[in-house]
């Protein structure tokens, strides 16, 4: 086991934490955050669907089928009924995977306080409708404030305790300008913060969510090349590149591009692209490997949240004018039955642009169709 560095510290105006707080989704980033808010002295309840899972968090501190060999703090208690889960509590954070956090909303608002803070922790944008997690789910939560928490988090890590940071963000009200140490976002943050986690606060939650919905595609990217043989270079610029298609996306929105910056945005993008931990990066390295998609990881339903991103994230780009090649070629390879070498081969060999795309200029030199073909072939 590594010991945080930080261990034995404390910490500044911790008694404005929440002291109840309800987190909604058993899987490993949200056993990871209710350990975390464990860790902080929070009482923690956990939801989930899998009696299985719940009676191991009970009965021996552990989910062992999302979070192998990691003991959880005793004092968090599990539960399959969520009005269980809701009852007193001052927060909740709700983290299950995009698709399902509509759903998911729909049931928390029946049990939740009517004016409780809600985090989603979801990283996702809707299919169909193009709404960030965070306007789903306020659709469904009425009154209730609504923000997310978002960062550079691979969930076993945090839950073992390595010092991991990560973005809270919530719309900051008058009344929070006035009184900071009140707004949902500084509490919540203070409620996760300890000697393994540290919690920032926004109120940007367009720039923070596009960063967490981008990343993944991205990293489908990365692994896709990572796979087909190409090492840090490639990787550097489809990072690189990939963070110019966030920033554009971003404050086409109304984003601010300082977010981008940000852990929820480089934080998460560079962790994300860099190892194959993650889900998206994995399944990019598979498929760049040549292995089918029925194939990738051994047949089992793994949550890549990237594939419907892929087509969510590019028709929002597409609605609102502006160009995300590298998000353009996933979607094209995972959705639209472009030949993986190909499809990079066109991306290499668009026209050169400007860096930054502010400049909008673009210089019409196209590579020879026998370019392309080469390069692909390479990549093949
Ligand atoms: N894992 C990570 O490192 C991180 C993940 N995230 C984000 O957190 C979100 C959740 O991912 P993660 O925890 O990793 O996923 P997991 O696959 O580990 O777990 C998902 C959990 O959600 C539950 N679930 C799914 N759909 C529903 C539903 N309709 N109703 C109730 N429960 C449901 C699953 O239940 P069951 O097991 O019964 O199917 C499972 O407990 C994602 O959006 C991801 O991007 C963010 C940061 C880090
Ligand atoms: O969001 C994550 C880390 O911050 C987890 O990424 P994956 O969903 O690609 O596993």
């Amino acid at each position: 086991m590594i010991h945080a560095p930080l261990a034995g510290t404390s910490y500044p105006n911790s008694s404005r934490r929440y002291e109840k707080v309800a987190v909604i989704g058993a899987g490993s980033w949200g056993t990871a955050l209710a350990a975390t808010l464990a860790k902080s002295g929070v009482e923690t309840r956990i939801w989930g669907r899998d009696q299985i899972v719940i009676d191991e968090i009970n009965a021996g501190s552990m989910n062992s089928r999302h979070l192998p060999d990691v003991l959880l703090p005793s004092s968090l208690t599990g539960h399959t009924d969520m009005s269980q889960v809701l009852d007193g509590a001052e927060a909740a954070l709700i983290v299950v995977p995009s698709p399902s956090i509509r759903d998911v909303a729909r049931i928390v608002s029946h049990f939740a306080g009517p004016q409780i803070p809600v985090a989603i922790c979801a990283k996702g944008i809707e299919s169909g409708t193009g709404l960030l997690m965070t306007q789903v789910a306020d659709e469904e939560l009425d009154t209730r404030p609504v923000g997310c928490v978002s960062g550079p988090t691979f969930a076993r890590e945090t839950a073992l305790g390595h010092p991991t940071a990560a973005t809270v963000a919530f719309p900051f009200s008058h009344l929070d300008r006035l009184k900071p140490g009140e707004s949902p976002a500084v509490r919540l943050a203070m409620s996760l913060t300890n000697e393994s986690f540290r919690a920032y606060v926004s109120d940007d939650l367009v720039g923070v969510e596009i960063g967490g919905a981008v990343k993944n595609v991205i990293a489908v990217a990365c692994g896709m090349m990572t796979g087909a043989g190409f090492a840090e270079n490639t990787r550097a610029a489809l990072i690189t590149r990939g963070l110019d298609e966030m920033k554009a996306l971003a404050e086409a929105l109304g984003g601010r591009r300082e977010t981008v910056t940000g852990l929820s945005g480089i934080g998460d993008l560079s962790l994300t692209c860099s190892s194959p931990t993650s889900r998206n990066m994995a399944l990019g390295q598979q498929l760049g490997q040549g292995i089918e998609r029925e194939k990738c990881f051994d047949g089992m339903p793994v949550v890549v949240e990237g594939e419907a991103n892929a087509v969510s994230v590019t028709d929002l780009a597409r609605r609102v004018g502006i160009t995300m090649p590298i998000c353009e070629t996933v979607r094209s390879i995972l959705h639209d039955g472009a030949e993986l070498g190909g499809a990079f081969a066109e991306l290499w060999a668009r026209p050169i642009e400007a860096e930054p795309r502010a400049m909008d200029v673009a210089f019409m030199h196209p590579a020879s169709d026998e370019d392309i073909a080469s390069l692909a072939e390479r990549i093949s």
